[in-house]
């Protein structure tokens, strides 16, 4: 930014523009609003302003005479966040609340800078977009500069069958994205999750390149393994990093060419698949410390998306968590709570290090009406209270789907672990559309494919 213009009448804000301006090494100018509407034509960089809405309809309707656009230039600077609320149907840059001190007032410009004119649009059911289960990665959701590089490159890629790394910190999306990208090609063949965090390594060969009949005790009959499995589809390769060298070596050769032989097996089975390897740490910092083989990830790194921290994509906060609340109120069938300005702020302030994960559970509590405090956003907000009968069924909810995770998606454990009949636990699973194996993993699928939405 290299010019800003400034009409704003707190001399404690001009203040900190001006301080704000020296450390960013931009031109400011100040002016009276009145003096700056006289002047023809308009500036054409940032104006920011702190004029009631009265006045600053007049700016708007001088940039609309002047045939620009008033929300690609004006920024406001609000003494609470509640006004962003009560207008948000005008069109600006961004609301912001007057920032504490310069430091913060840089770091917001220098942000701004980077984004698309944005305001924060609260209501009263806090809804800013229908939840779009189908497709996580909308537009309406995607508004940060890191996670649009990050679409853009997924969008890029869908129709590629090429080896993709995703990287990214805990919860950031990797499986969402992995998914999003199965779903979105042209492929005819199923996505294989396969958790490498979870493997133990003496099962590794038998998991992913299968087994024959006989092959050991107790293998009556043949097993195909995940490569196998997802011959025309995905294999995704979560947390690879956490192979071992042995292991990382066999897959290596297995992805090479395309193929394995079934443990005691003589024939070699081939599988056309696309490889999607993820992985929370830095490749670079594990082949430096000879804990990845740089051949493998030179195998997989045909393509690498970067997948940011919640924390680095503040302007996707917002929707993300309002479609969350759309969500499960739906799923629930309960009342939507109250978005508020004081909310908004407060989880825009939040460090998320479980990223979307941490701010899906934080919008079901909400939903539910389970308030934990400071930490555990949100708390005492007013909403509307959840009848009894909706807090028995999310209790209720919440159990079933902890013993569906406890048995890998086995309705039939589960129910046992329940001591809940098979039938009725079916009812419950197709009233909370939970997805479930009936009969264990007998068709070749791990735990980790059953995914409890
Ligand atoms: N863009 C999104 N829209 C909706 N939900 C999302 C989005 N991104 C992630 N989530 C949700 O957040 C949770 C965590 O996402 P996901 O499992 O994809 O993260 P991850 O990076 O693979 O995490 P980990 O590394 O811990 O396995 C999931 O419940 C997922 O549904």
């Amino acid at each position: 930014m290299n010019r800003l213009t400034v009409c704003v009448r707190s001399p404690d804000l001009r203040s900190r523009l001006r301080a704000a301006a020296l450390l960013m090494q931009t031109e400011l100018r100040e002016i009276q609003l009145e003096d700056l509407l006289s002047r023809r034509p308009l500036p054409d960089h940032w104006i920011a302003v702190d004029s009631p809405v009265d006045e600053l309809v007049n700016l708007i309707d001088r940039l609309k005479a002047e045939g620009r656009d008033p929300a690609t230039q004006i920024i406001r600077f609000i003494d609470q966040p509640w006004q962003t609320y009560v207008y948000h149907d005008i069109p600006i840059f961004a609301s912001i609340v007057v920032p504490a001190d310069p430091l913060s007032t840089v770091q917001i410009l220098e942000k701004l800078a980077k984004t698309q004119p944005f305001s924060l649009q609260l209501g009263q059911s806090g809804s800013f977009t229908e939840p779009d289960a189908d497709n996580p990665f909308h537009a309406d959701v995607v508004r940060s500069p890191g996670m649009r590089r990050a679409v853009q490159q997924l969008t890029r890629l869908k129709n590629l069958t090429v080896d993709t790394v995703l990287l990214g910190p805990t919860g950031a999306g990797k499986d969402t994205a992995a998914r999003w990208l199965h779903q979105q090609s042209r492929c005819t063949g199923q996505f294989v999750h396969v958790n490498c965090a979870a493997l133990p390594e003496n099962l590794f060969e038998a998991e992913l390149f299968g087994v024959s009949a006989g092959a050991y005790t107790g293998a009556s009959k043949d097993r195909p393994g995940k490569l196998e499995l997802a011959h025309q589809g995905t294999l995704y390769l979560d947390e690879i990093d956490s192979l071992s060298l042995p292991c990382q070596a066999k897959l290596l050769t297995a992805l090479q060419y395309r193929g394995a032989t079934r443990l005691g097996g003589n024939h070699y089975v081939e599988s056309e698949c696309r490889v999607i390897a993820s992985t929370k740490v830095d490749f670079r910092a594990l082949i430096d410390a000879g804990r990845f083989r740089e051949d493998l990830y030179f195998r997989l790194h045909v393509s690498q998306v970067q997948l940011p921290a919640l924390r680095d994509r503040l302007e996707d906060i917002v929707p993300l968590y309002s479609n969350f609340l759309n969500l499960f109120t739906q799923r629930y069938q309960c009342s939507a709570p109250v978005l508020t300005a004081e909310l908004a702020d407060q989880l825009l302030s939040h460090a998320w290090p479980g990223n979307v994960r941490e701010l899906q559970a934080c919008a079901q509590r909400h939903v539910i009406g389970l308030d934990t405090g400071p930490d555990g956003l949100p708390a005492a907000h007013e909403q509307a209270p959840l009848s009894f009968k909706e807090r028995v069924s999310a209790f209720e909810l919440a159990l079933i789907q902890q013993a569906l995770k406890r048995h890998q998606g086995c309705a039939k454990s589960a129910s046992a672990e329940l001591g809940l009949p098979l039938h009725a636990l079916y009812y419950r699973l197709r009233r909370y559309e939970l997805e479930f194996n009936p009969s264990g993993r007998s068709d070749g699928t791990s735990p980790s494919e059953i995914a409890l939405k």
